[in-house]
């Protein structure tokens, strides 16, 4: 369903499932899905005459994409095709038969030989829509002279831009682009074969592959493995979207206490708590370890309280926002960590942490449910790296946090990951840039401390708490026109009208 899966497990499933077919069958089918797909783009292109232009590679990518140009060259398309590698020696055998079958179509073949002359040709001509049949899974290395040259060129086209399986370029585990600085196509659609695939969804994935479909090319069910992978979807947490009772009370919803806002970073409890109430929490304190407020005039329900006075009895304590790195706060820390409760570690939580190996090897005791909300530099420097090393496979620093600290770790940024202890991973598919602004965390903190705080399981909430949060943020894109300005205070009042209508309409 929303299953996702590796490269690994991909090649298994089709080498089952091949051995179990006709020569050619999986990558004929691969080539009639994207044959339909490219028809509906091209329906929608408003051009009067439709030049369509296929890249394809030297490998089973390639095949793909000279099946689906065959189709489309049948069916009256002018189909332009470029082949990016000439080799003949070693080519896979159904890629083989699908050149054969390409030479006597009525495909126009771009001269492959002098190739600055075509790529020039290339950039002048007005393309309805480009397909990008050069690597899938197979890609080793980065895309280097020509082929880089031309992924630029492709790059800077305005019409839509189809990737067969994987964008060339990117690595479908991690959503990493192979050589790192290197380059990657950046489709407009992915349509991908056998199964869904990590790296399209997490990381740079996201910027690459576009509007991700997936084309099962009919491969029966019993060659899929199980997979521990998936991709967020309310789910995967409808089980605990229930409706209220009348005979409750505010006990029965959970008492919520933030623990932060140290000098000059005062507001950063009050979103959290003011996150926590619209995601159904019974009470929230905003905890400050010096001079808390006496009230919020905006939202005077939040109930401030001084760190000294603070007993750790309330369900859940979430530690971090704006908390600062003082010694008193590390204080507070080792408190939250041995207190036994449900917590939530954000912010500079995270960075105490990373500095404290006593600390850390206390959190590993830990038996209370944990989750941990790292961006990438806060899991960097809870795994004693930087963070490109985290945005180069983020699924693996995720789970490596995930196992050395047992607690579920929610990876922000794009394609936020959840990652639990016994290794599961689930990657969410909501949200959007405009979360990348001041406060956005602090509001995932509270809203995942709520759902705990109401007695939802630390996995379910945070898979809940990340899908709502994106899924605001998407809503209010929607309705200003774009992402840009989305502040972090309007996010918890969507995902409350969304968390409702999920209970209404289960
Ligand atoms: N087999 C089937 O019926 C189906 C396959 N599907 C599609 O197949 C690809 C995977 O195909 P594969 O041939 O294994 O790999 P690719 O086509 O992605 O690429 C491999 C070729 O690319 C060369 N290569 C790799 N890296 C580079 C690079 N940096 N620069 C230049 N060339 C590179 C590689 O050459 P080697 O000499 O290293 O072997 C290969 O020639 C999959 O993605 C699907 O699209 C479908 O699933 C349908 C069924
Ligand atoms: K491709």
């Amino acid at each position: 369903m929303n299953a996702l899966y590796s490269i690994n497990a991909i090649r298994t499933i089709e080498r089952a499932a091949l051995a179990d077919l006709p020569t050619g069958t999986l990558m004929q089918r691969a080539g009639r899905e994207a044959a339909k797909l490219a028809m509906s783009l091209l329906s929608s292109s408003t051009q009067i005459k439709k030049e369509v232009l296929v890249l394809a590679g030297p490998g089973n990518n390639g095949g793909d994409a000279l099946e689906m140009a065959v189709l489309l060259a049948d069916s009256g398309i002018s189909v332009s095709v470029l082949l990016v590698s000439n080799r003949k020696k070693n080519q896979p055998e159904e890629a083989r038969q699908a050149r054969q079958k390409a030479v006597k179509s009525a495909i126009h073949w771009e001269d492959a030989l002098s190739l600055q002359t075509t790529f020039e040709s290339l950039k002048r001509r007005n393309w309805a829509l480009v397909v990008d049949g050069m690597f899938g899974i197979g890609l080793k290395e980065a895309l280097t002279g020509n082929r880089n040259k031309l992924v630029r060129i492709v790059n800077s086209f305005q019409c839509p831009i189809l990737a067969l399986d994987v964008p060339s370029g990117l690595n479908a585990d991690t959503g990493n682009v192979v050589g790192n600085d290197s380059i990657a196509v950046r489709a407009t659609h992915t349509l991908t074969f056998i199964a869904d695939k990590p790296g399209l969804h997490t990381g740079k994935g996201r910027d690459h592959a576009g509007e991700v479909h997936v084309a099962s090319l009919d491969v029966d069910k019993k060659y899929f493995p199980a997979t521990d992978c998936w991709l967020n979807t309310p789910e995967l947490f409808g089980h605990f979207l229930k409706p209220r009772l009348h005979d409750t009370h505010k006990g029965s919803y959970g008492r919520i206490a933030i623990l932060g806002g140290a000098e000059g970073m005062g507001g950063a409890p009050v979103l959290a708590a003011r996150a926590a109430l619209y995601t159904g929490a019974g009470l929230a304190y905003a905890v400050y370890l010096k001079n808390p407020p006496s009230y919020d005039p905006v939202s005077p329900e939040v109930m401030f309280r001084a760190a000294h006075r603070f007993d750790f009895s309330a369900d859940v304590t979430v530690i971090g926002p704006g908390l600062g790195q003082s010694p008193v706060a590390g204080n507070y820390l080792a408190r939250t960590i041995a207190s036994g409760k449900p917590a939530v570690f954000d912010a500079d939580a995270l960075n105490i942490l990373s500095e404290n190996p006593a600390l850390q090897f206390s959190f590993s005791e830990r038996n209370a449910p944990s989750v941990m909300t790292p961006h990438p530099l806060e899991a960097a420097r809870l795994l004693g790296r930087d963070s490109a090393f985290v945005q180069s496979d983020r699924l693996n620093a995720g789970r490596t946090l995930a196992e050395q600290f047992n607690a579920v770790i929610v990876l922000k940024g794009s394609g936020t990951l959840v990652c639990s202890p016994d290794g599961k991973t689930v990657i969410n598919p909501t949200g959007n840039p405009g979360l990348a602004t001041a406060g956005t965390g602090d509001v995932l903190s509270g809203m995942t401390g709520a759902l705990m705080a109401q007695g939802w399981p630390a996995w379910e909430a945070a898979l809940a708490a990340v899908w709502l949060h994106g899924k605001a943020a998407d809503v209010l894109e929607k309705e200003r026109h774009g992402c840009v300005g989305i502040t972090a205070g309007e996010i918890a009042p969507k995902a409350r009208f969304l968390l409702n209508e999920l209970i209404e309409i289960r």
